[in-house]
C-alpha cells in the first residue's frame, strides 16, 4: 500500500493550525510498532529530530534540512545560525547541508532584492517546495531507469534481489531510491524475493525496508547482515541494489554501514552491485573517498538495545536490554565507503553511470555534461 494512503505523511508542512508553522514527521524510531507524528516547533527540535534518526535518509535529510531553514525563517529565528546548526547535524549524507544551503540561497536573494521577512520566508519555503517535489521526480526517473539496467543486465527473469539500510518513501518525497527500483520491478511482476539485510544495530532494514516491502505486498525476506554471505554461495542473489549517502568523484560511495562487505561478495560471486541515488548525493567537492567523513554513533547503540516501544535502539534509556557487559567499549560508524571499482553503475535520475570511474562521475557534477547512449560506455541516456 503506498505511503500516501495513510494518514501519516512522512514529512509535512504544517501551518493550517493556529499559531507559528510547524514541520511534522512520521517518527521513524518507532516503526514498524506504531506510526507517530512528531511535531517540530522549532529548528532545535528539528536538529534533535535529524540526530535521534526521527527523520534519516540521505534524500530526505535534503529536504527535511531545506524546510528547516523555511522554519527558521518563517519563526524569524537568525537564519544564517539556524542553517549552520540543521547542515551539522550530520556529518555524511551530503543531500543534508546541500538542502540547506539552497534554501538559505533563496532566503538570502530574496533579502538581497528587498523582500520584506514575511517574503523572503515564504521564498524559503517556495525553495524548500521545489527541492521536495524535484526529490520526488528523481525517484521516479531513477525507478524507470534502474528497472530498464536490471532489464539489460539479467534478461528474461524474475529477480531475485539484495537490498541493504532503508531507501524507499521513508526516504524520499517519492518512491525512495534503490528501493523505488524494487518497487518498479515487482509492479511488473519480475521480482521473485526482495532480500532485506536487517542493517545492525539500527535496523533500519528489518525495520523500515521490511514495512516497506509488507505495504507493498512484496514477496520478501529478512536476514541477519551476517547471513548474505551463505545466499550469494548458495546462488540465491541476482543484483544488489542500495541508495549512497554521499557519492566522492572518484565514485567512491558512502552508505549504510555492511554496504562495503556486500560489495566484496557481489563481486567474488559475479552479482552486480548498483547504486541508485540522486544527482544531489553526488558531491562535487569531496575528491576522494577517503576524504568523506565517517558519522560515528553512541556505543549504546550496539552494546544494549531498547524496549519495542523505542525498537530503534536509539533511546537508551528505561526498557533497554545490554547485550554486551557493562563498560565494553564499541565500534559504531554509521557508514562504510566503497570504492568504486566494486560498483557495477550508478543510477541516477540523470542517467546510468558506468563503468564508475573519476571522469564518468564527474561529468554528473559539471555542467557540460557528456552522456553516450549505450549503458557500459559511459552514460546511458537519461
Ligand atoms: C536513499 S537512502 C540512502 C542512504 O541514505 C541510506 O541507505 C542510509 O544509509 C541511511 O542511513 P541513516 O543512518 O538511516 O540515515
Amino acid at each position: 500500500m503506498p505511503m500516501e494512503d495513510h494518514a501519516t505523511a512522512v514529512l509535512r508542512w504544517d501551518e493550517s493550525a493556529e499559531g507559528a508553522p510547524k514541520l511534522v514527521l512520521l517518527d521513524q524510531t518507532r516503526l514498524p510498532a506504531e506510526e507517530v507524528e512528531l511535531v517540530c516547533k522549532d529548528v532545535s527540535d528539528l536538529v534533535a529530530a535529524i540526530r535521534a534518526l526521527s527523520v534519516r535518509g540521505a534524500p530526505l535529510l535534503g529536504v527535511t534540512g531545506g524546510y528547516g531553514v523555511a522554519l527558521a525563517a518563517a519563526l524569524g529565528e537568525d537564519v544564517a545560525e539556524a542553517a549552520d546548526r540543521l547542515a551539522s547535524s550530520r556529518p555524511t549524507a551530503v543531500n543534508l547541508a546541500s538542502g540547506v544551503r539552497r534554501v538559505e540561497r533563496a532566503y538570502r536573494a530574496a533579502v538581497g532584492g528587498g523582500a520584506g521577512d514575511e517574503q523572503a520566508a515564504a521564498a524559503a519555503l517556495a525553495e524548500a517546495k521545489a527541492l521536495h517535489g524535484e526529490d520526488a521526480a528523481a525517484s521516479t526517473r531513477m525507478a524507470h531507469l534502474g528497472r530498464e539496467l536490471l532489464g539489460e543486465l539479467l534478461p528474461g527473469r524474475r529477480l531475485r534481489l539484495l537490498t541493504h539500510c532503508n531507501t524507499g518513501r521513508l526516504v524520499s518525497g517519492g518512491r525512495g531510491t534503490a528501493f523505488a527500483v524494487v518497487s518498479a520491478v515487482h509492479d511488473a511482476g519480475d521480482l521473485e524475493r526482495l532480500w532485506v539485510d536487517e542493517t545492525r544495530p539500527l535496523l533500519q532494514g528489518s525495520r523500515l525496508t521490511a514495512y516497506e516491502a509488507e505495504r507493498e505486498g512484496m514477496p520478501y525476506s529478512v536476514l541477519a547482515d551476517s547471513a548474505a554471505g551463505s545466499l550469494f554461495a548458495a546462488g540465491q542473489v541476482d543484483a544488489v541494489l542500495i541508495g549512497a549517502d554521499r557519492i566522492a568523484v572518484d565514485g567512491s560511495v558512502a552508505n549504510k554501514v555492511g554496504s562495503y562487505p556486500l560489495a566484496v561478495l557481489a563481486r567474488h560471486h559475479g552479482v552486480p552491485f548498483l547504486v541508485v541515488a540522486p544527482v544531489t548525493t553526488v558531491d562535487g567537492a569531496t575528491e576522494n573517498g577517503r576524504d568523506i567523513v565517517v558519522e560515528q554513533r553512541p556505543a549504546g547503540e550496539v552494546t544494549q538495545i531498547s524496549s519495542p516501544s523505542q525498537p530503534a535502539g536509539i533511546a537508551v534509556g528505561g526498557g533497554s536490554v545490554r547485550l554486551a557487559p557493562n563498560g565494553a567499549e564499541a565500534y559504531n560508524p554509521a557508514f562504510d565507503v566503497t570504492p568504486p571499482h566494486l560498483v557495477t553503475a550508478i543510477v541516477t535520475e540523470a542517467g546510468v553511470v558506468s563503468p564508475v570511474t573519476r571522469e564518468t562521475v564527474a561529468g554528473l557534477c559539471s555542467p557540460s555534461r557528456t552522456r553516450t547512449s549505450r549503458w557500459g560506455n559511459g552514460m546511458m541516456n537519461a
